[in-house]
């Protein structure tokens, strides 16, 4: 399996001073930035735009910018997203019509591209576009706010999810969202995640440095 990557959420920071935060967390060991659209329509929350991950750009950010996509439609935003900085988008299939087209504009637009799956979204939304797929993500909560508790469901989605890689031979990520924590990200490294959003185990604790390297810690203990 690659390198296991840690992508902080974003949701959790500290938005009046978002440029050092980040930069906090990045200096701290964290690998990539999660970026969280949320547009109170698909999901219950409403949180920032393009102009925010142009703005960590322009801030100096160089580290991928994952962004992870629940607005209802996603094709519009792709574009603006890609042109702001994104590195990897993603979104859920419930949210556009034509699933194929918005994976084939992220790719157009320069981007990686991603499908997020819901807890309760069967896994048969995968089966046409994996040649298409860069990440799975798989969430472990359902989706629109940060600080909930990991479904542990989650854990044979996984393992599904793993084997669906493996057997197609196809280079994909996969990423699992919602209540990851230093006392969990084991498991779900050993049920076939390799890249683990999580936000307030990170952003509520004071030092980011200790949670990650704690994560870092129990990952080296899967990798063995
Ligand atoms: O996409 C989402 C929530 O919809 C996530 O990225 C959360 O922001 C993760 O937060 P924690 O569960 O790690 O606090
Ligand atoms: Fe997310």
């Amino acid at each position: 399996m690659r390198p296991f990557l840690i992508a902080p959420s974003i949701l959790s920071a500290d938005f009046a001073r978002l440029g050092e935060d980040v930069d906090a967390v990045l200096n701290a060991g964290a690998d990539v930035v999660h970026f969280d659209v949320m547009d109170n329509h698909y999901v219950p929350n409403l949180t920032i735009g393009p102009m925010v991950c142009k703005a960590l750009r322009d801030y100096g950010v160089t580290a991928d910018i994952d962004v992870h996509l629940m607005v209802k439609p996603v094709d519009s935003l792709i574009p603006d997203f890609a042109k702001a900085g994104a590195s990897i988008i993603t979104f859920h299939p419930e949210a556009t019509e034509h699933l194929d087209r918005s994976l084939q504009l992220i790719k157009e637009s320069g981007c990686k591209a991603g499908l997020v799956l819901n807890p309760g979204t069967p896994l048969h939304c995968l089966d046409h576009v994996m040649d298409k797929l860069d990440v799975i993500l798989l969430m472990s909560v359902n989706p629109g706010f940060g600080g909930q508790s990991f479904i542990p469901s989650t854990l044979s989605k996984l393992r599904q999810v793993r084997k669906l890689i493996d057997d197609s031979g196809y280079d994909i990520r996969l990423q699992v969202d919602g209540g990851v924590k230093v006392d969990n990200i084991a498991e779900i490294a050993a049920a076939g995640a390799d890249m683990f959003v999580a936000g307030s185990a990170i952003f509520n604790q004071p030092d980011y440095k200790v949670v990650i390297d704690q994560m870092r810690a129990e990952l080296a203990s899967v990798e063995a």
